[in-house]
């Protein structure tokens, strides 16, 4: 199905296309869905990973948590909002090692007066390069939207 039945579908221009067929961002009244989101720039390659000839990687949590959230507050900008708007967070690590470098980053952009907040480790994402990937929600009043 091509149309859309409740609320708008974002593809957000200059930002990395979604590896299938969704949306960067979803609205439905004043809330704000933002998909699955990780630190992949918009020609593929990723914040926080290298990988030398022989295929060793070098991924960082802390470059791709930044990234992630980045990418998100660029996501929020073309629906008219900001990371202040977020009631919600989701974030999906592949190792729970990784949670001290994540949780030091997320505490760079949001604190307990921010959104509401569940970390889960899941067994892959879409790419072997990627440590994270976030999803979130965000009330953005749609008078205020771009
Ligand atoms: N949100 C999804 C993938 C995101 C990948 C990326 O941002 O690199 C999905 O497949 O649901």
């Amino acid at each position: 199905m091509n149309e859309s039945t409740v609320g708008d579908a974002l593809l957000v221009p200059g930002k990395a296309a979604p590896r299938g067929r969704f949306p960067h961002v979803r609205r439905a009244g004043d809330l704000v869905f933002v998909s699955g989101t990780s630190s992949r720039r918009p020609d593929g390659t990723f914040a926080g990973a290298k990988a030398d000839a022989m295929g060793t990687t070098d991924l960082d949590i802390r470059l791709q948590t930044r990234a992630v959230i980045d990418n998100i507050r660029d996501l929020l900008a073309a629906a008219g909002g900001d990371l202040r708007d977020v009631v919600s967070v989701t974030a999906y690590l592949v190792n729970m090692n990784d949670f001290g470098g994540y949780n030091e980053v997320y505490g760079e952009y949001f604190d307990e007066n921010g959104p509401a907040r569940t970390t889960v480790a899941v067994h892959q994402l879409p790419h072997p390069h990627l440590l994270i990937e976030i999803s979130c929600i965000a009330h953005i009043p749609q008078r205020s939207a771009a």
